[in-house]
């Protein structure tokens, strides 16, 4: 596409953000392939570089499609999956197998078996019921299945509650309790078809402070000892989750990577030393923290309502069915109008979905120039956790995808259709 530079309009990752609203339509999902890459970078560099004997997996609940599963193939890291659908995307996109781990709190029967029949690199194993489907599963293929017990750790990080799963009340992982969890690590070492290699702990997303970390990976070392010591049990591997926070709106305070992964290295080379253990691989996923300031959103204003002495409702052309997030977790954006970021922004407007849900509000009291019906705006960080949760709520078509790479764009996923809508409806005989 060519890109012809216009000074008032907003530029995102090299490209005229009106040019491309123009060109795909919206509302449309822009995602930058450039940021995503800088981001694999920092892991690198902060990370897989620095330390010897780690791995970095991307949490591709985040966001994921066949395009995503590509780069992040190239980038070098492995790749988490937490259902059958986003374990097939990858299988259809040929992403090595061997470099995907497969979680979940009630993985089915038939998700197991897809993965087990693939020679899936990891199970992140949440509870005593699905290590012995797997284990079951694994001896009708005549294989031994590479595990990994998911523990919660006890601790509570400081994030949207909803969003919280360290803590012991959680429907997550086997809890550190002397029955459950002792249990559980006897039977993956007796199991014929289970090959237990270590532990996962992953204590909520979107947060900016390293302590909750810290504790769960000393809570975690302590385990490993124990294991040890009751079992003989060799701890090879340690999957500390993801969760690391962003920037969407003032308040948030992200930090670099080495914040996180520095401070949770520290503490299980801290440990190993004190207790005379191996050192185990150590692997992080972050999803968010790849993903979530990659992408944005383009909206087309359209009604502007003015409540004389309360406020004025800016509507869009999407809203909650493409972001849910405020409406789920109160979360805060930042947006500008992307055809006059150059003019001041001295009126305050609400950004409205188009949903019929009063709750569907994109941004509480947003600073804006004067707008009228037809501006664009660009709402900003939504590369997480948006396209991913998009639905059809009010029959909404789920936007494009479009991927910009070194000042190219290009659609990786098309807008949905009204025919889509209704592709998997029938009619039953008696209404015909
Ligand atoms: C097991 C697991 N790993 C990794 C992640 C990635 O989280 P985030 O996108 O916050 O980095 C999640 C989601 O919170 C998760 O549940
Ligand atoms: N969906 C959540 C994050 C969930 C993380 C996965 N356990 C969000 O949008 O913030």
């Amino acid at each position: 596409m060519e890109n012809k530079i216009n000074n008032s309009n907003y530029m995102f990752s090299g490209l005229d953000t009106v040019m491309l609203a123009r060109e795909y339509g919206t509302p449309l999902y822009v995602v930058s392939e450039d940021i995503i890459k800088e981001k694999c970078k920092e892991i690198r560099e902060s990370f897989l570089l620095k330390y010897e004997n780690v791995k970095a997996a991307y949490a591709s609940k985040a966001f994921l499609n066949l395009a995503m599963c590509k780069i992040i193939e190239r980038e070098g890291l492995y790749l988490d999956v937490v259902s059958g659908g986003e374990l097939f995307t990858a299988i259809k996109a040929d992403f090595p197998i061997e470099k995907i781990f497969f979680h979940g709190n009630n993985k089915s029967e038939d998700e197991l078996q897809l993965a087990i029949s693939k020679d899936i690199g990891r199970i992140v194993v949440d509870n005593l019921y699905e290590l012995e489907l797997i284990n079951s599963i694994s001896e009708k293929y005549n294989k031994k299945t590479n595990v990994l017990f998911r523990v919660t750790p006890g601790v509570e990080s400081e994030t949207h509650k909803y969003i919280i799963t360290g803590q012991k009340d959680s429907k997550f992982g086997i809890p550190i309790v002397e029955d459950i969890i002792f249990k559980a690590i006897k039977a993956g070492i007796e199991y014929e078809n289970i090959n237990l290699l270590g532990f996962h702990f992953h204590v909520g997303s979107q947060i900016f402070d390293n302590k909750s970390y810290i504790i769960a990976a000393e809570k975690i070392m302590n385990l490993i000892k124990e294991a040890k010591d009751r079992f003989g049990f060799i701890t090879r591997e340690l999957n500390t989750g993801g969760g690391y926070g962003i920037y969407y709106a003032k308040g948030d305070d992200p930090k670099p990577l080495s914040y996180f992964t520095d401070a949770i290295m520290e503490k299980v080379f801290e440990k190993c030393k004190e207790f005379n253990l191996e050192i185990p691989t150590i692997i992080i996923e972050p999803g968010r923290w790849i993903i979530g300031d990659a992408g944005i959103t383009l909206y087309t204003i359209g009604a502007i309502k003015e409540i004389p002495g309360i406020r004025t409702y800016v509507s869009i052309d999407g809203g909650m069915p493409d972001n849910p997030r405020p409406a789920l977790y109160d979360s805060k954006y930042e947006a500008v109008v992307a055809n006059k970021v150059n003019e001041p922004a001295d009126n305050t407007v609400t950004i409205a979905g188009k949903c019929c849900e009063t709750g569907d509000i994109l941004i509480w009291d947003l600073n804006v120039p004067k707008i009228q019906p037809g501006d664009f705006l660009a709402v900003l960080s939504t590369g997480a956790y948006n396209y991913s949760m998009a639905s059809n709520y009010n029959k909404a078509l789920r936007p494009a995808v479009v991927l910009l790479n070194e000042g190219n764009a290009e659609v990786i996923v098309e807008r949905e259709t009204y025919e889509d809508l209704i592709a998997k409806n029938s009619i039953p005989w008696h209404l015909r």
